[in-house]
């Protein structure tokens, strides 16, 4: 049994580190473990243009702890109103590396999000012409389609008329959640790309609901069944080039989640490397957890890999990686736990 195993320093291709005291709280977990991060840009107000972008990419910087080299990947949030001038800036003086579409209404802090894509066009010609990438939160936000349905819904709907309108513009379906979505992505050429992320690897949608309702297993795009779970799993730890770890960590203050209307977030950044190589091992796939995790991510956003490495062992976790963190005004955050027994830890550096 493999004992060890040391691999190059995973990045996270999408997280969520909010402002104030929880970046505060929450930064400092992530720049210990990844060597980059996307940063999702749906603060309130959201990052809407390249002054709020390097503003934000400030407080980060000023957030983190003395000595670190972890490096923020910023993201616009795409509105209506986007300025195609601030793609082609963003672009060209290297400070914007993605831009992110939430269908209005569709996950937390999406209200300011895209209603009609028609109105958006002239930024993805923008895009497409800068060759910076479209992030999408896959789901459609039509009160007619189930909660279930709603990421093969975008595929048809909304991705495969972008696809064909767009054909050079490099997309990444976030946090895909579905066998749809799997093959969707693992069909296509290489424009097109997926994260995935833990929960969706370990859980599925009966473990939101086992023994009472739990709302640490409650994120957008909700958990779905069992074979959806199954085929995520296959394709993650496939060696494809095209699926990468983006963890979709998301903290929430503990009173915004155990409440009668809970917010949608996992938190998962202390725990997400341990339970990937849970993930990899039980599914024979350990040799290819380096590429998921640290070498597929880079080379889609046409960066090199981190230089240095870190290492796993198959030893029971310090139990302090479950331990929640406090945001000080922000509250407590829960960190995921999943129902399974987790036998590895990173080795401290
Ligand atoms: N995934 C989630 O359930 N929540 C995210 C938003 C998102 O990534 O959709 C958040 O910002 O809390
Ligand atoms: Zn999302
Ligand atoms: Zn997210």
């Amino acid at each position: 049994m493999t004992k060890r195993i040391e691999i190059v320093r995973p990045d996270d291709w999408h997280l969520h580190l909010r402002d104030g005291d929880m970046l505060k709280a929450v930064l400092p977990v992530s720049a210990g473990l990844f060597g980059r991060a996307i940063i999702m840009p749906n603060l309130v107000p959201p990052v809407r243009d390249l002054d709020d972008l390097r503003a934000y990419r400030g407080r980060i910087e000023a957030a983190l702890p003395a000595g670190s080299r972890f490096r923020a990947l910023m993201t616009l949030y795409l509105t209506e109103t986007t300025d195609p001038a601030h793609i082609t800036q963003g672009a060209a003086s290297g400070d914007l590396t993605a831009v992110k579409l939430y269908p209005a209404g569709a996950t937390t802090n999406s209200d300011a999000g895209v209603k009609d894509i028609a109105r958006v066009r002239p930024v993805l010609e923008a895009m497409q012409e800068a060759d910076v990438p479209l992030l999408v939160h896959g789901e459609v936000n039509d009160p007619d389609v189930d909660i279930f349905d709603r990421e093969a819904v975008f595929i048809e709907r909304v991705l495969t008329p972008l696809r064909r309108d767009f054909p050079d513009l490099r997309i990444v379906m976030e946090h895909i959640t579905t066998q749809e979505g799997a093959s969707f992505v693992g069909e296509a050429d290489d424009k097109l790309a997926a994260t995935i992320t833990p929960q969706h690897l370990l859980i599925n949608r009966n473990d939101i609901f086992r023994g009472g309702i739990r709302p640490h297993f409650y994120c957008l795009p909700i958990a779905k069944r069992e074979n959806h779970r199954q085929a995520l799993r296959k394709a993650a730890t496939s060696g494809s080039a095209k699926f990468f770890l983006g963890t979709d960590s998301a903290p929430h203050p503990v009173g915004n989640k155990e409440c009668a209307c809970g917010c949608a977030g996992i938190f998962n950044a202390p725990v997400t490397l341990p339970y990937l190589a849970q993930v990899f091992e039980e599914e024979g796939a350990l040799d290819r957890l380096e590429a998921f995790t640290s070498l597929n991510g880079p080379a889609f956003y046409r960066l090199p890999a981190n230089e240095d490495r870190i290492v796993l062992t198959r030893s029971a976790p310090d139990e302090t990686i479950f331990r929640n963190i406090d945001a000080g005004a922000d509250g407590q955050v829960v960190v995921f736990r999943p129902d399974i027994a987790l036998n590895w830890s990173v080795a401290p550096a």
